[in-house]
């Protein structure tokens, strides 16, 4: 396992493999990682000859200072956690090289970026797309790996891809929980005890409201999964949306789309979590 700092080097690094033939699987992390991060390791070593994963917190698609500034930052144990798995390299830019001076595109998604994470976070998947095709373009990756728990940022990567014609494929990963049924998150890790134990509720209320698909309506079923949560005293909801797993366009009844999945987001004292599951 190789760890890289500066982006030429990174570039001489690959640009070596693919003379060779090789193909490259990459995975980009924010760090503090767990079996979330770590399956997509596992999946780009199988499917891949080289695997890179890059840690780096992307200063760009924080919406909320105060969130960028606790994001957990905890390299040497990612470390530790990497040489288990042995991805080939690990690429971890300072933010002064990856923005030398202020990145001022802005991306196009349609509508994919006017619901849910992106209209409640304004900005934030610009950012993520800043920083996401410079890492393409210095990584050049064949296949990239991106976890389900993002799914519209699954959706907006997509887009992007297709928008700059980039050769990548995007590969979407499977959710990976907590034994209780929590999503696996970073800032799960940001949780007091007591929220911990509350925040299991959401993942539960996900998994009973499929089982009330379709006796329940669409309205009912979503004041039915926000009156379950918020009626716990550690939670609240940002929002919860039944939407088209492609268009991500809300749904007004069950008929509206063949494959539905449910969005939400809590806010857990000061953290704030994301979920979803298929309905
Ligand atoms: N539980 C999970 N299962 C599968 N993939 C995951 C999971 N959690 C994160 N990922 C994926 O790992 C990649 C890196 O995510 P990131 O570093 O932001 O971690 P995170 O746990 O999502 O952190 P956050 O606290 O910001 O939600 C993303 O593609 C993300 O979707
Ligand atoms: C894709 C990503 C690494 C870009 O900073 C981030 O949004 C994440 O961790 O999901
Ligand atoms: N996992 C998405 C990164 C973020 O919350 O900014």
């Amino acid at each position: 396992m190789q760890i890289v700092k500066l982006i030429a080097e990174t570039r001489s690094i690959i640009s070596e493999y693919k003379a060779k033939g090789k193909r490259v699987g990459f995975v980009p992390t924010m760090g503090a990682l767990h079996d979330g991060h770590l399956s997509l390791v596992e999946q780009s070593k199988k499917e891949n000859d080289i695997t890179v994963v890059s840690i780096f917190v992307n200063p760009t698609q924080f919406n909320n200072p105060n969130d960028l500034k606790t994001y957990p930052r905890i390299l040497d144990k990612d470390l530790e956690l990497l040489s288990k798995f042995q991805p080939d390299i690990v690429f971890i830019p300072e933010v002064e090289e990856v923005y030398p001076e202020p990145d001022t595109r802005v991306f196009d998604f349609g509508d994919l970026d006017k619901v849910m994470e992106g209209k409640n976070r304004p900005g934030h998947f610009n950012g993520v797309a800043q920083v996401v095709s410079k890492l393409f373009d210095y990584i050049t990756p064949d296949n990239a790996y991106f976890g389900q728990k993002d799914y519209q940022q699954v959706a907006v990567i997509k887009q992007m891809t297709k928008d700059l014609k980039l050769d990548i494929n995007i590969v979407s990963c499977p959710i990976i929980r907590e034994l209780d049924g929590l999503a696996m998150s970073s800032r799960n890790m940001l949780l007091s005890e007591v929220e911990r134990k509350n925040a299991v509720k959401i993942s539960e209320t996900l998994f009973k409201a499929c089982n009330l698909v379709p006796d329940f309506g669409v309205s009912q079923l979503k004041e039915w999964v926000i009156s379950e949560i918020n009626n716990n005293a550690y939670l609240e909801v940002e929002y919860f949306e039944i939407v088209d797993d492609t268009s991500l366009k809300s749904i007004e009844k069950w008929e509206d789309s063949n494959n539905r999945i449910a969005c939400i987001t809590v806010q857990v004292g000061k953290v704030r979590l994301i979920d979803n599951i298929s309905l």
